[in-house]
Parts: structure tokens; C-alpha cells; sequence
């Protein structure tokens, strides 16, 4: 598959997944879970590749769904779009080598979703990450109902999506949200180290690991919350509401 939506790169044991949108800060569509998809079959099926990172092109990591794209979806499109969403988010909850996530400037709604689907996730500082859907009408639905609650426990995880606010890296790091912040400037430097770290080990070892953890957090009602997810944030997406948001999203800056 040729790429429009991301840049795929290896270097050594650790495959790079950059968000390749900048013009709209990697605001996210069906053909970048596609083609996250197949980047992370190829990860998968190549055994030189022991982990894989994601981080953002430009002044973003990804600033969630594509907003433009949904003024005029209809709620069928839009079910496709999220079925996608979701079949990537399972697909990187549940990969079998570890995921870390290099969180560079705004990392919202499905951006940050992304990230928290990751094992690992580093932040510069003045990274901007958040849940803005409570502003925009929408829901969450990359797992994030269960993924932020197991992160930063049930009440920062309700601040955090009722307020709708961002926090920076720094703050993030503070409430366990990442694992480090560090300046901007050695982001990727500070991720790769780890990365490299974590390949110096036994592949089949980090799967058996991943895959306890996963089955010790209780993955089988997973689905059942993430199955609700779709249909709290269709329901979200078909009120009147939700198009004074894109609206007001749109109006902004005039
Ligand atoms: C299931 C889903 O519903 C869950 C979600 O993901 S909801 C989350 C949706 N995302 C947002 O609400 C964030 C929207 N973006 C912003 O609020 C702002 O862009 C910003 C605060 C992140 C950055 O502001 P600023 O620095 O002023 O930059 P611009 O707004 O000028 O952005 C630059 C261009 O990028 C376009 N863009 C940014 N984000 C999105 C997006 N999510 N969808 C579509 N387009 C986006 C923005 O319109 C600018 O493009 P333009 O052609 O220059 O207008």
C-alpha cells in the first residue's frame, strides 16, 4: 500500500509511524487507520522489527478526528469511519510487540486516543493533550472509556473528559497520563532510547508480558464498552447540537 496519511520508517529494531497530515495538524480519517493498519501488519510479520513508535508530522501528534470530513457524513459513513477507528485501536491495544507514543504539540480527542492506546508514552513538556469531544458533541471511542480510567484512575479520567480541557505534557506526566515529559527538543531522542531498551529483550518474552497484562486488566468486557462507545458517539454526532459545534469550530477565528 503507497501512503498518503503517514510516513512509515524503520530504524534498527523500531518502527516509526508519523501522522503525516500537517496542513490540518494530522487531523485523523478512515485512510489513516487504513494505512496505520497496514503499517502494523508489516510490524507484525517482520521479525527484525521489535517495537513500534508513533508520533505526529509538523506541530502535532494528531488533533483527533477530521473535523471538515464529518460536516457532511452521514451516519452510516460515519459508523464506517469509527468501525475503522476501532479496528486500528484494537489492533494497537492488543499488538503483540510493545507500542510506545512520541506526543509532539496537540494530542486531542482520537489523537490522544491513539496515545493512550499505546504502552508507553512520552510527551515534550509543552505538548497539548486532551478529550475535547464534550465540546464538539461527539464521544470517545478508541477504548478510552476503559484505557484512561486504568491510567489515571476514575476521577482525573472524569476531569478530564467532562472539562474537556487540555493539559500539557508536563501535567500529564504528573497524573500519570505519560510516562515522561521531556523538552521538545529530545522527544524522539528520549523515545527511541527506550525503545531500544525494551528491543534488547526476549520478542517472544514482551508478547508473553503484553499479553498477561492485558488479560490481568479485564480484557473481556473491552468490547462491550467499546461496542457502547460507537453508539454514545453516533448518538452524539446525529443531535442538532452537534452541528452548531462544527459550526462554532469552523466560525472560530472571524
Ligand atoms: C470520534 C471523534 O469525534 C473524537 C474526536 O477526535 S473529537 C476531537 C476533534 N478535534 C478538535 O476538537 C480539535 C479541533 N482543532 C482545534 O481546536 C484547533 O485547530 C487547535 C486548537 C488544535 C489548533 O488551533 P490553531 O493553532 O489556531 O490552528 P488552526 O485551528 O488554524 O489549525 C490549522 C489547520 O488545521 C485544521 N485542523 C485542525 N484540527 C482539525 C480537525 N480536528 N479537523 C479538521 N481540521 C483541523 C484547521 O482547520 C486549520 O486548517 P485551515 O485550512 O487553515 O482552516
Amino acid at each position: 500500500m503507497d501512503y498518503s496519511c503517514i510516513i512509515f520508517e524503520v530504524k534498527d529494531q523500531t518502527a516509526i509511524i508519523t501522522l503525516n497530515r500537517p496542513k490540518v495538524l494530522n487531523a485523523m480519517n478512515r485512510q489513516m487507520w487504513l494505512e496505520i493498519m497496514d503499517a502494523l501488519e508489516h510490524i507484525k510479520n517482520n521479525k527484525n522489527i521489535k517495537v513500534a513508535v508513533f508520533t505526529g508530522h509538523g506541530r502535532a501528534f494528531s488533533t483527533g478526528a477530521d473535523l471538515k470530513d464529518s460536516k457532511d457524513r452521514t451516519i452510516e459513513d460515519y459508523r464506517k469511519y469509527l468501525e475503522s477507528l476501532q479496528e486500528a485501536s484494537r489492533k494497537i491495544i492488543y499488538f503483540e510487540k510493545p507500542t510506545l507514543a512520541a506526543v509532539n504539540g496537540y494530542a486531542l480527542g482520537s489523537g490522544y486516543e491513539l496515545a493512550l492506546a499505546c504502552d508507553i508514552r512520552f510527551a515534550a513538556s509543552d505538548a497539548l493533550i486532551g478529550s475535547p469531544e464534550a465540546r464538539v458533541t461527539s464521544s470517545v471511542t478508541g477504548g478510552a472509556f476503559r484505557l484512561i480510567q486504568n491510567i489515571v484512575g476514575p476521577g482525573k479520567a472524569r476531569e478530564l473528559l467532562f472539562t474537556a480541557e487540555n493539559i500539557t505534557g508536563e501535567e500529564a506526566e504528573k497524573i500519570g497520563l505519560v510516562n515522561y515529559a521531556v523538552p521538545s527538543e529530545s522527544l524522539m531522542e528520549e523515545t527511541l532510547k527506550m525503545a531500544d531498551k525494551i528491543a534488547a529483550n526476549s520478542a517472544f518474552s514482551l508478547a508473553m508480558i503484553k499479553k498477561g497484562l492485558l488479560m490481568a486488566q479485564g480484557e473481556a468486557s473491552l468490547n462491550a464498552v467499546m461496542d457502547f462507545e460507537i453508539e454514545a458517539c453516533l448518538a452524539c454526532v446525529s443531535t442538532k447540537e452537534r452541528q452548531s459545534s462544527l459550526e462554532a469550530f469552523e466560525k472560530r477565528k472571524e
